[in-house]
């Protein structure tokens, strides 16, 4: 393979979008397809069709090199790519745990139709252990040329720092089955590697469980914390300095620590609910049951958050305005797929309140998913007038609201603090009826 293999990009939504844009930065030439022509019009346009910061200025930059274009024909990206990274979404089946593996088994059979000279397929998307291997025997079975070979390369992307992440990676994950796939893959992140960034090459199962070990990792960590959070509140604790104190621990560390609303998103929730699936088919559903109770923790956060507001409004939200600052299942982003902040704010909704949403970038998919809420497009107007402020996503025009000011718009100072970022000395102390989750 020659220094610079070129390279496509299957699916351009969060992942893909940004993986095809760093690449180019990195000094690759890339095509992007999506099946989804208005997403391809956009980002022939120049326009990323969702937020992330940095995004759209790296998008700019490279617009007009030459090297980055944009397709919804998988025969042209055979034709161009030496290496093509599968990025299509693996989400939730309706009304299952499992993931739902259709596009994923679309994307590869629509590239391995046209896949006439050799080339290194790799898998990106979030997928169940087992996949790779399918995907593997559906490349040899469906592709032209017998020497298309699949590699497993998961993704730990964070959204709102998905640039960074991308070009400055913590590790590379490769699940390779030859000499020739690895050095392919290792061409394809050439400058990330002689950056340092350490790699890890094994097999296919092993990456494709890494991924989904470290989202259970990371949501287990959250959970954990408010499963404390509980127990603080039956004790009269704080769970914000016992996270401060047990995080000082460097076996532990105070990342991931930050108990309230908890945990959402297009990864996490889906991801263990997948991983519990797979393990259930596997036979080895003991192994991970524990999920079920990080699931379980961090949906009753939600619910608690509803309780704390019916307390503040005298047990009943019926006939009452209530400001829910947030929708998107955290700072920095427009997704609010599966978010804390939106199904709060739609179970409010549901029990009679009068919901004022605002959040600084999310309003507009939040309106396509609960279109009977009020979208505002200011904090001021969220506020005003409003019998109780719920502070459900961080953004930081939320984290440095004064208490005084806030407190001159509404109709009565009662706020819950869904995510644990507001000072309550300073905000009782301006007279409101504080409260959070797992603080006294
Ligand atoms: N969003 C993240 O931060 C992130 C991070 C790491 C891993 N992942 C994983 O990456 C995968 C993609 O996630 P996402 O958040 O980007 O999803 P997304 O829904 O934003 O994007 C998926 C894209 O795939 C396209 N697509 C669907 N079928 C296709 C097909 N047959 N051919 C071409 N394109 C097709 C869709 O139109 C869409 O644009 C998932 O498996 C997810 O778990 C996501
Ligand atoms: O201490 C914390 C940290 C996070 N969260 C919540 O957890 C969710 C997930 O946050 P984060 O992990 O930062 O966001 P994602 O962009 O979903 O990233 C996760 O999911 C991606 C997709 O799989 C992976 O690539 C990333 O490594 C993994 O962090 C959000 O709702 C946060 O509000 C907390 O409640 N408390």
């Amino acid at each position: 393979m020659s220094e610079r293999p070129r390279l496509s990009v299957i699916g351009t939504g969060y992942l893909g979008a940004t993986h095809a844009v760093c690449m180019v930065e990195l000094g690759y030439e890339v095509i992007g397809l999506d099946v989804d022509h208005a997403k391809i019009d956009a980002l022939r346009a120049g326009q990323i069709p969702f937020f992330e910061p940095g995004l759209p200025e790296l998008l700019a930059k490279h617009m007009d090199s030459g090297k980055l274009r944009f397709t919804t024909d998988y025969a042209e990206v055979a034709e161009f790519a030496d290496v093509h990274f599968v990025c299509v979404g693996t989400p939730q089946k309706q009304g299952q745990y499992a993931a739902d593996l259709t596009y994923v088994e679309a994307a590869f059979t629509s590239l391995a139709q046209h896949l006439t000279r050799r080339a290194l397929v790799v898998g990106k998307s979030t997928v169940p252990a087992g996949t790779a291997a399918r995907m593997a025997q559906l490349l040899a079975d469906v592709s032209p040329n017998k020497d298309v070979e699949l590699a497993w390369n998961p993704e730990f992307l964070r959204e709102g720092f998905a640039v960074e992440d991308t070009l400055r990676p913590d590790r590379l994950v490769f699940g390779v089955h030859s000499e020739w796939a690895e050095q392919t893959i290792r061409s394809a992140f050439a400058p990330v590697i002689e950056n340092g960034c350490p790699v890890i090459v094994t097999d296919y199962a092993t990456a494709e469980l890494v991924k989904v070990a470290a989202n259970s990792f990371l949501a287990t960590k959250i959970s954990f914390i408010n499963a404390m959070a509980e127990v603080c509140e039956a004790t009269g604790a704080d769970v914000t300095q016992l996270a401060d104190a047990i995080g000082h621990d460097a076996r532990i560390g105070r990342r991931f620590l930050n108990a309230g609303l908890g945990f959402g998103g297009g990864c996490l929730p889906k991801d263990i609910r997948a991983f519990i699936a797979r393990a259930g088919e596997l036979g080895v559903d003991q192994a991970v049951s524990f999920l079920r109770d990080v699931d379980e923790i961090n949906l009753r956060r939600r619910a608690r958050t509803v309780e704390l507001g019916l307390d503040l409004n005298d047990g009943s939200y019926r006939g009452t305005k209530v400001a829910v600052l947030g929708a998107a299942f955290k700072p920095n982003s427009d997704d609010v797929r599966d978010s804390p902040a939106l199904d709060v704010a739609a179970s409010i909704a549901r029990r009679g309140a009068e919901v004022y949403l605002y959040d600084p970038e999310a309003n507009a998919n939040a309106a396509k998913r609960h279109p009977e809420l009020t979208y505002v497009n200011t904090l001021d107007e969220a506020v005003s007038g409003a019998d109780l402020v719920m502070l459900l996503t961080e953004w930081n025009e939320f984290r440095q609201m004064d208490p005084e000011f806030i407190g001159s718009k509404v109709n009565k100072r009662n706020i819950v603090d869904g995510r644990n970022v507001l000072d309550p000395v300073q905000w009782r102390g301006a007279g409101w009826v504080y409260r959070s989750l797992g603080r006294p």
